[in-house]
């Protein structure tokens, strides 16, 4: 390309960074205007938090999109537009860079010579630092053969042969149209794409989330939830939507999806495995209905000395009250306490009148060793909680004719039976108040509670699941919680606890006027001071401006602000569009809960079926969406493969083959002239083999990143190995992929990529889990330049293909 070419694209980056300077600067200046401003009502208060966050908003997209803020061009007929990561425009409203999500940009991505949607040329332009270093054109002349070849060549292979940094990378310069078709599919409905290793799944997944949040603004209100495997990987990608300019995304784990709980516990795959099965749901609701059995024979509670009775009759009639509908179980526990309560309540009242009054309801004389109660008697035996001593007593009798307990009388005896720890005691047997924590921790403790309520599973699997209380959740314990939270319902406690928080929030409000008070009182002294000499008399912060009432305000909805925030802390929040990646691995809880959070069902599912690594995930997406979608889900494919050279492909393929030969792999974008290789070891020289390559490939690399991937089995035998003799490499629960060596298991690797990756032990991958063969594909498939296989003894069959060293 001209070097004039690139000076006058040069002119023109430069004269749309100088405009979003510009707006930039005009932004800050409102923001601090809206902050200037002061007084008025609530509802100006209100507007004005909504601009500041607004404004604040529209300086951080400007900010966003300094790198690569305009990346390309399309020549129509007798126009020209230029495309990039935000829309700008002049004053006079006139378009000077295009949205890459506007339906104007589409061409961009989907244009080709066959079919050229009216664009003439399509320009892919690089910049640096401002700097446009370099032009790539295509010119679309409608005489192609017809088929679709690849969007923007030269940037997208510059792109896809780049050094990898450990952080994900957005890919809006060079989207291509299988992928773009995708991301602008509209929002309803669900929409499974599926696909083989890095075909762009995960980046078409973010990019979706891109466009529908700039598309349909409304749903920057109900927010979108990102829903990933580890937090590793949620690391990974954590960049790409902030890059994009977008934070109405809450990116979390399935296992981080009930507020209150850290699900770091780890258990064995077996029985993780069984928490995830469908039937759990039947188990947990006959957990919760276990603890709302009646007793066996009557009840008896001691008050006072007094023994007061519940029989069965009684249970079950006020069970039958409580559940009358489909209330949860700490709802229906209120209406069951009211009902014993009066049971109870009568039952204390009939024994003090029939002390007091003969068979005919008149007071008894003295005749039979008591003389009669008056009511005051009555009054004070409740008041002094039922002694034995003041019943003996020989009070002198009044007969006003009144009945003898009013009804102050008897609420104040329902209080006092209310708050009787012994009462209490039976009725929490009874009907007990549960949290999910509480019920599934009893459950997993007791043997017996097991058989109740899971009658459908083995003894061995029974005792899978059997756990001693405490010592925290597993990631597949959360669907079961956010299961049991759902047929419980709040807890009385819990609503203690959030009117105990409410009552908190109050104090610390008073606390923060009070604070802020004192801000004001500071900040209107000082500034009555002389200004130092220099300091910008203009520059105010908001306590110049705000009454105490107000600053606080602020202070209150900005610890508050970001959608994302909300949904984490709410179990009930409803996303505006739920998309999950590395979808296969999903168990069929996890399904249930992510629907929950998606009444809509408006969702974007990406995964391959083929990389199913979890015991508890799905080979069929049919089988996972019919009980939540019926058959109203669309699929789309992605077929290219923009990670992996066709050389490493081919090795990968013999494996999907062997997993199931009608299992079609990716079409590798790229060739490297780098075949992947094998080494075959001792068995005792595995480890110190495998170090001496680590170390020698990381020399290798430049900039890059190289995966040391080993069997689960193995993973801290060979990561202390690779670690001494690479010092800084990475490995553990949740290591740091932007080291230059991290060794992973494959569970850890599951969506990453790496510039080089060295496999050690395949047999072992293979033997160390049903879904061996899964697992292998995916370690095979994560290099985007290197590969080697280190294996002790003879390789794998499925490995053979690959020659060794
Ligand atoms: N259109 C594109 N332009 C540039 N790079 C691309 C494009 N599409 C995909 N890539 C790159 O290919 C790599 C693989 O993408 P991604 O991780 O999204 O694949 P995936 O389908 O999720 O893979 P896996 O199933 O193995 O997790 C990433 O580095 C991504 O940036």
């Amino acid at each position: 390309m001209s070097t004039r070419e690139i000076e006058r694209e040069q002119d023109y980056v430069a004269m749309l960074y100088r405009r979003v300077d510009e707006l930039r600067e005009r932004m800050t200046e409102r923001l601090a205007g809206v902050l200037r401003e002061t007084g008025g009502t609530r509802q100006a208060l209100v507007e004005r938090e909504s601009a500041v966050a607004r404004y604040a908003e529209r300086v951080a997209k400007f900010d966003a999109a300094e790198k690569g803020l305009c990346f390309g061009r399309l020549d129509r007929r007798d126009e020209r537009f230029y495309i990039g990561r935000i829309g700008v425009l002049d004053d006079q409203g006139e378009p000077l860079l295009i949205d890459w999500r506007a339906p104007a940009a589409r061409p961009f991505y989907v244009a080709t010579a066959a079919a050229p949607d009216g664009v003439r040329r399509r320009r892919h332009i690089t910049t640096r630092n401002r700097r446009v270093v370099g032009l790539d054109d295509e010119v679309l002349d409608g005489d192609a053969d017809g088929e679709q070849g690849l969007i923007g060549e030269a940037a997208l292979l510059a792109a896809v042969n780049a050094g990898r940094t450990g952080r994900m990378r957005d890919i809006v310069e060079t989207l291509q149209a299988e992928q773009d078709e995708i991301i602008r599919s509209g929002p309803h409905g669900v929409l499974v794409v599926q696909g083989g290793p890095g075909t762009g799944k995960t980046a078409v997944a973010l990019h979706r989330a891109a466009y529908l949040l700039y598309t349909h603004r409304r749903l920057a209100e109900r927010g979108v939830l990102v829903v990933g495997p580890n937090a590793t990987f949620l690391r990974y990608i954590g960049q790409v939507l902030p890059g994009l300019g977008e934070t109405s995304v809450l990116l979390s784990t399935v296992g981080g999806l009930f507020p209150g709980v850290t699900a770091d516990r780890a258990e064995p795959p077996a029985t993780a495995e069984i928490k995830g099965r469908a039937i759990m749901a039947d188990v947990v609701a006959a957990a919760v209905r276990d603890r709302q059995a009646p007793p066996r024979g009557p009840v008896e509670i001691p008050y006072g000395d007094e023994t007061l009775r519940i029989e069965e009759e009684d249970y079950r009639r006020a069970a039958r009250a409580a559940l009358n509908g489909p209330v949860p179980h700490n709802q229906a526990r209120r209406i069951f306490v009211r009902r014993m309560l009066d049971l109870l309540t009568r039952q204390v009242a009939e024994r003090l009148e029939a002390l007091t009054l003969d068979d005919d309801g008149r007071p008894l004389d003295g005749g039979d060793g008591h003389d009669a109660l008056s009511r005051a008697d009555v009054r004070a035996l409740l008041a002094a909680g039922y002694p034995q001593e003041l019943l003996d007593a020989d009070p002198v009798a009044e007969d006003d004719g009144r009945p003898l307990l009013d009804e102050d009388d008897l609420a104040q005896l329902r209080g006092e039976l209310a708050s009787a720890p012994g009462v209490r005691a039976a009725l929490d047997e009874l009907w007990p108040g549960l949290t999910p924590q509480r019920l599934l921790s009893d459950l997993f403790a007791d043997p017996a509670r097991l058989a109740s309520a899971a009658p459908g599973l083995s003894d061995a699997e029974r005792g899978l699941l059997r756990r001693a209380p405490g010592g925290g959740w597993t990631p597949a314990d959360v669907p079961l919680l956010d299961e049991a939270a759902e047929w419980l319902g709040a807890d009385d406690r819990e609503a203690r606890a959030q009117a105990a928080s409410r009552a908190r929030a109050a104090a610390e409000r008073r606390e923060q006027i009070a604070y802020a008070q004192g801000v004001l009182d500071i900040t209107v002294g000082s500034r009555s001071s002389d200004l130092e000499e220099g300091e910008d008399p203009e520059i105010l912060t908001a306590a110049d401006l705000l009454g105490a009432e107000e600053l606080a305000e602020r202070q209150e909805t900005v610890t508050h602000r970001t959608i994302a925030e909300r949904a984490a802390a709410d179990r009930t929040w409803a996303f505006g569009h739920v998309i999950v990646d590395e979808a296969q691995e999903l168990s069929a809880m996890a399904w249930r809960l992510l629907m929950r959070r998606c009444p809509s069902r408006s969702m974007t599912i990406v995964g391959d079926v083929a990389q199913t690594g979890d015991a508890a995930g799905t080979s069929s997406w049919e089988r996972v969406l019919r009980p939540h979608a019926g058959d109203r889900w669309r699929l789309a494919r992605l077929t290219v493969n923009y990670r992996t050279p066709a050389e490493i492909m081919a090795a990968a393929a013999d494996v999907l083959a062997a997993l199931d030969p009608a299992l079609e792999p990716p079409r590798s974008v790229r060739e490297t002239g780098v075949p992947p290789w094998r080494l075959a070891t001792t068995p005792g020289g595995l480890p110190r083999t495998l170090a001496e390559h680590a170390a020698r490939e990381a020399a290798r690399l430049e900039e890059g990143r190289l995966a040391v991937i080993v069997p689960e089995s193995r993973l801290a035998e060979l990561s202390a190995a690779v670690a001494a003799e690479v010092p800084g490499a990475a490995y553990g629960a949740d290591p740091d992929l932007e080291r230059p060596v991290v060794v992973l298991s494959v569970r850890q690797a599951k969506g990453l990529e790496f510039d080089s990756v060295l496999i050690a032990d395949p047999a072992a991958i293979l033997t160390d889990s049903p879904r061996g063969r899964n697992d292998l594909y995916v370690a095979l498939t994560r290099a985007t330049q290197r590969l080697g296989v280190l294996h002790p003894g003879p390789p794998p069959a499925e490995l053979a293909g690959i020659p060794g060293r």
